[in-house]
């Protein structure tokens, strides 16, 4: 709740401001009634014309500056509550961004858009609610009940009835709804996960022909979206032909005990409109602060599940290490993993070395474990047990800016920005010169660029699989690192292409390197190879000696020889 609540305090001069105008609106909405009865009492009473012309022009002033007052309220209203949300979102950004997968797996990715964007919505949209109701209506509510009590009459409980009435019937609505906006907010993750989905499943849904039956799911989520809806806005909706026909009923009575009490105890006919205009004033403030209640559970909902975010417990965190040494050695020590949830080990107990100028290569079957491994290095997960160590330490003691400034990953899966291609070459390397940019692009075998500013669309769709692989070694290779970690990033890109990118990277001299492939021939060349089975290294060493001393490693460079001699 605190780190919900922080935002608001930089704006407390804007809320002073919104204060202050709802205090002139008050006073100016108070005087009216008094004035009407003013004008009733004396004006009509008298036949003055000049006390109600004068009266009438005062009540026009007052109608105007209580008129200037709400535009105040509404601005700085407004101003607050999309700054706050405006703040918001960028505190639960910049915490998402701190993620590790473990994290964004637990509270799924749809969810936390809808988070970011819905759930916030509605705490922008209720903020404003509260400086333009819930602050107004208690200050209108209790000087009506102060000017009810000026006027003397005896007609005071007829208020107090309809008080009794107006709170059983929000009770019961509010019971009865309340439950139902968590639901809305779950279904709205469930239709943002759906659409998701759907939308980047189209060209399988296509080709498979699942339209209708992706249809009918999607359809299923927004029905059950609009079934919630109706319901709950049916329960809420009731209340306000009902509220105004309590409000009408209590009108009728105050005539018929006022008109009562004028004939017995002298009450001024003037009064009596002005006690109608207080009681119609105190049930209308009482409605607004009702409606409030309504829709605070909504905000309560959507604050626990902006808050669940933004108190999730990192489970990667900075270490205090900021130095690391020129040209460090990477060691692996008895390193095992489990995936949060998975009943099995994924790695177990992982042993190599990466050396400065060396190349280290990992091959092995599909789900052994090796992208496993090499999101270990920069920490987008921590091993379960076992260490990894930096110039002899464990990488947790480092700083992670600084541990992730010595590295250079490029994931199995391409993913580009949008932008255009200088945009996404400078994520590499900040302040990288064109003629840098030029230089890895000829490196990573780019040809298919001419212009730098030439556009890159959402997760690079414009490209083909090969020339992302070529763009993200591109981006890899433009900034100096101390280790190089290409997932199995050259397997759309044909032998020749992949054949001198190989040969570019070895300008990369002093660096170490470590290459994931399915492929012998982008490994073949490597210092060590290690040969992965089921989340174990089951052999290493170079090419030749694996060949010759490794059954599995003979086996799958068997197939590819032999394959690729037919070919030839
Ligand atoms: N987020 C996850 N949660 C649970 N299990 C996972 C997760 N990611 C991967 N795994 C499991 O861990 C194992 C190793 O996955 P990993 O991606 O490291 O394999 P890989 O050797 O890189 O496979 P490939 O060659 O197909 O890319 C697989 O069995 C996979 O099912």
């Amino acid at each position: 709740m605190r780190k919900l609540i922080a935002p608001i305090r930089d704006k407390i001069p804007q809320i002073l401001f919104i204060f202050l105008f709802l205090l002139i609106q008050v006073y100016c909405d108070l005087t009216l009634p008094q004035y009407t009865a003013d004008i009733v009492n004396i004006g009509i009473q008298n036949t003055n014309f000049q006390f109600i012309i004068d009266t009438g022009l005062v009540m026009l002033l007052m109608v105007a500056i209580s008129a200037l007052a709400t535009i105040g309220v509404s601005y700085f209203s407004s101003r607050v509550a999309s700054g706050y949300a405006k703040d918001l979102r960028k505190i639960i950004y910049s915490k998402v961004l701190r993620f590790s997968n473990h994290e964004l797996n637990n509270i799924s990715r749809s969810s936390l858009i809808t988070r970011t964007t819905n759930d916030v919505n509605q705490i922008q949209g209720v903020l404003g609610f509260v400086f333009t109701t819930l602050i107004f209506a208690p200050l209108l509510g209790v000087g009506s009940i102060i000017k009810v009590f000026e006027l003397q009459t005896n007609l005071s409980w007829i208020i107090l009835v309809n008080f009794v009435i107006i709170i059983i019937l929000l009770a019961v609505v509010m019971v009865k709804v309340m439950p139902y906006f968590r639901i809305t907010q779950e279904i709205i993750d469930k239709i943002n996960k759906t659409a998701r989905e759907i939308l980047i499943g189209i060209p399988v849904i296509k080709a498979f022909v699942r339209q209708d039956y992706e249809e009918d799911k999607f359809q299923k989520v927004n029905q059950d979206f609009y079934d919630v809806n109706i319901y709950v806005f049916k329960k809420i909706l009731m209340l306000l032909p009902l509220m105004t026909l309590i409000m009408n009923l209590m009108i009728v009575l105050i005539l018929y005990f006022g008109a009562y009490d004028a004939v017995n105890s002298g009450i001024l006919t003037g009064d009596i409109i002005a006690f109608i205009q207080y009681a119609t004033l105190i049930v209308t403030s009482f409605l607004m602060i009702g409606g409030f209640f309504i829709m605070l559970p909504r905000i309560i909902v959507s604050g626990r599940r902006i808050s669940e975010v933004l108190n999730t417990e990192l489970t990667i965190t900075d270490g205090e290490l900021t130095e690391i040494s020129q040209n460090p050695t990477i060691e692996f020590r008895d390193v095992s993993y489990k995936y949060p949830g998975s009943e099995k080990e994924t790695l177990k107990n992982i042993n190599f070395c990466l050396k400065p100028g060396k190349t280290t290569a990992i091959i092995g079957g599909t789900g052994s474990g090796k992208s496993t491994i090499l999101n270990l290095i920069p920490r987008l997960q921590d091993p379960s047990s076992g260490e990894i160590l930096i110039d002899g330490k464990n990488i947790k003691n480092y700083n992670l800016k600084s541990l992730r400034n010595k590295i250079s990953f490029t994931p199995q899966k391409a993913i580009l920005f949008q932008g255009d291609v200088q945009s996404n070459m400078q994520i590499g390397k900040n302040d990288a010169s064109e003629e840098e940019i030029r230089k890895a692009l000829e490196l990573a075998q780019v040809d298919f660029v001419e212009n730098l500013s030439e556009e890159v669309l959402q997760g690079g769709s414009n490209f083909s699989g090969g020339q992302k692989q070529r763009l993200s070694i591109a981006r890899a290779i433009i900034g100096h690192h101390e280790f190089y970690l290409f997932d199995d990033c050259f397997s759309a890109l044909d032998m020749n292409t992949e054949r001198k990118i190989k040969n570019n990277l070895k300008d990369l001299k002093d660096s170490s390197i470590l290459i994931v492939s399915q492929r012998i021939s982008t490994i073949r060349d490597a210092d060590e190879i290690l040969v992965i089975d089921n989340g174990e290294i089951v052999d290493s060493g170079t090419h030749e000696e694996l060949v010759e001393n490794c059954d599995i490693y003979r086996e799958i460079a068997k197939i590819q020889i032999d394959y690729m001699e037919a070919l030839s």
